[in-house]
Order: structure tokens, then C-alpha cells, then sequence
């Protein structure tokens, strides 16, 4: 059988995604950033044209994604301007991989923190991608996680990173605009630091049992993935780090926190066949 090319099975799993989750009544709506999430926007575009609801605000994770709102026509509003107290229905976005417990690694694209903080404020994050993201474990085919970082401190969080077992992290050049580092929507450096492929949790909790207390990485070197994300957060100069893990939303509802969801419930994967499979939350 021929294979799709790889922007039909984006487009099919963003179809699925909106067709099983966007809700027209919605009041708030994230749109996160990348290449995915244009065919996510072009299928709440087809949707709305036969629901009719204007008061729908879209809320952007960055430059590109607010780009893409108002090209399609729809009313962004920006994360700031959001009432305080007031959660958004529902976010969309993509990822650079994806794993067995639908931890994400994200920031390909050099945008992360204004997704964080969307997927967090959002009682569902449904993650839209294509058949070479799903993987059992973060970084086995996408090789380092994205971290952003203040400029001026990119010396001592690269000698951090080290020290947490990063072989070789580097500074994100740009690409063709300028010579120099890339700079991200809150004019901040990107730095991508390899590290050996993440455990789940549950392989954490298996090997710790067997060796004894301690959270480090043992050793083969390969931290847990909220353990790395928790160790990277805490280096001075860190704004955030491209691993979005611990808790969705639903379960954070659930426990009484209003936010705080970083995973996805639900992450739609289009494949060559032009099938698309979904894994949600356990
Ligand atoms: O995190 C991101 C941007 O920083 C994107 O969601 C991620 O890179 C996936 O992008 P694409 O849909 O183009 O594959």
C-alpha cells in the first residue's frame, strides 16, 4: 500500500482530534504552536461553519500560533487579558515525541514556555502529531530536550546540564535570519540538551526498588522524566523545560487543583495507512 505523505496523516489525526474533542460551545480554546496545528485550526474552521458561536476566544501560545488564529479568522485573546480564575475548555497542540504514559518532549519549534503555561490552565491539553512522534520512551528518535534560558546565563546552565549528565547540550542557532543564537518569543536562548532515553515512572519506582532509595539516574545514566524535568526547572537561568509530565488536567481536576496539567488526555497520531491511533490517559 502507498504511503501517505506525512502532511495527510498531520491532517487526518488533527480531524480526528477536533472532530472527538472540540466542543463549539467552548468559551476558551489554546492553539499551540508548529506545523500540526494549522490542519488543527483548518478543522475548527470547517466546524464552526456550521455551528455559529462568535464569542469563541482563542488563546496563543506564541508569535506563529497567534498568526494562525487570525488567518483562519478567528478572535484571539491573549493569555494575559484571560479573567483571572477562568480556565480554558480545551488546548490543542502538537509534540516532538511522545511516550508510553503521554509524557511529551515539546519546543521543537523554539516555543514551550507560553505552552506550558496554556496546557496548564486548561482542563484538557489533546496533543495532535503523526506516527513519528509515538515512541514507548522520550528521546529515543527526537535526541535532547529543549530548555529555555535567560541569555545571560547560558554558561552556567550548560556546565548544569553537564553536571546532570547531558553529553553535549548546545545553544539553538538560528536559522537563515540572523548569524547567532535563535531567540524565542520571550527573547530568550534555547538550549537543546541530549540525554540518555527517559524511563517512565513505573521503571523508576522498579529500579529504585531494587537498588535502594535515590532519585538519580543510576547507572546507565537514564533519569525519569519528571525527576529531569524537576532537576533541569531548578538550575538559575532556567524559564522552563520542554517536558511536559506529571499530572493532565483532568486528573488535576480531579485531586482539587484548579491547573496544573501538563500532559495531554489524549494524544491522536496519524498513520501512513491513513489510519489514525489515539492513546489516552490510563
Ligand atoms: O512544541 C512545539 C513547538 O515548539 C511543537 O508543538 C512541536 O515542535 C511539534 O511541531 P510540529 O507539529 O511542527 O511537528
Amino acid at each position: 500500500m502507498a504511503e501517505l505523505p506525512i502532511e495527510d496523516a498531520k491532517q487526518n489525526a488533527a480531524k480526528r482530534a477536533v472532530e472527538d474533542h472540540f466542543d463549539p460551545s467552548s468559551s476558551f480554546v489554546g492553539i499551540g504552536s508548529g506545523t500540526t496545528i494549522i490542519y488543527v485550526v483548518e478543522a475548527i474552521k470547517e466546524k464552526l461553519k456550521t455551528v455559529t458561536n462568535d464569542t469563541i476566544r482563542f488563546v496563543p501560545t506564541g508569535y506563529q500560533s497567534r498568526q494562525v488564529i487570525v488567518k483562519a479568522g478567528l478572535m484571539p485573546i491573549a493569555f494575559d487579558e484571560l479573567p483571572e480564575g477562568v480556565l480554558l475548555d480545551m488546548c490543542f497542540d502538537g509534540a516532538d515525541e511522545v511516550d508510553e504514559d503521554l509524557n511529551c518532549v515539546k519546543g521543537g519549534g523554539a516555543c514551550l514556555f507560553q505552552e506550558k503555561l496554556v496546557a496548564e490552565r486548561s482542563k484538557k491539553f489533546i496533543c495532535v502529531a503523526d506516527y513519528r512522534k509515538a515512541q514507548t520512551h522520550l528521546l529515543t528518535s527526537w535526541p535532547s530536550v529543549p530548555i529555555e534560558v535567560a541569555p545571560i546565563s547560558i554558561h552556567v546552565v550548560l556546565s548544569a546540564l553537564r553536571a546532570l549528565g547531558s553529553s553535549n547540550p548546545r545553544v539553538r542557532d538560528g536559522l537563515l535570519a540572523k548569524a547567532g543564537p535563535l531567540k524565542t518569543d520571550q527573547d530568550f536562548f534555547i538550549i537543546d540538551a541530549p540525554f540518555p532515553k527517559l524511563l517512565t515512572a513505573a521503571e523508576a519506582a522498579a529500579k529504585q526498588s531494587d537498588q535502594g532509595p535515590g532519585k538519580g539516574p543510576g547507572e546507565d545514566g537514564r533519569w525519569e522524566v519528571e525527576e529531569l524535568s524537576r532537576r533541569i526547572k531548578l538550575i538559575t537561568g532556567v524559564l522552563e523545560v520542554g517536558l511536559f509530565c506529571g499530572m493532565d488536567g483532568i486528573t488535576a481536576m480531579e485531586k482539587g487543583i484548579s491547573a496544573g496539567g501538563q500532559k495531554p488526555v489524549a494524544v491522536y497520531f496519524g498513520n501512513r495507512d491513513g489510519s489514525v491511533e489515539v492513546r489516552k490517559r490510563k
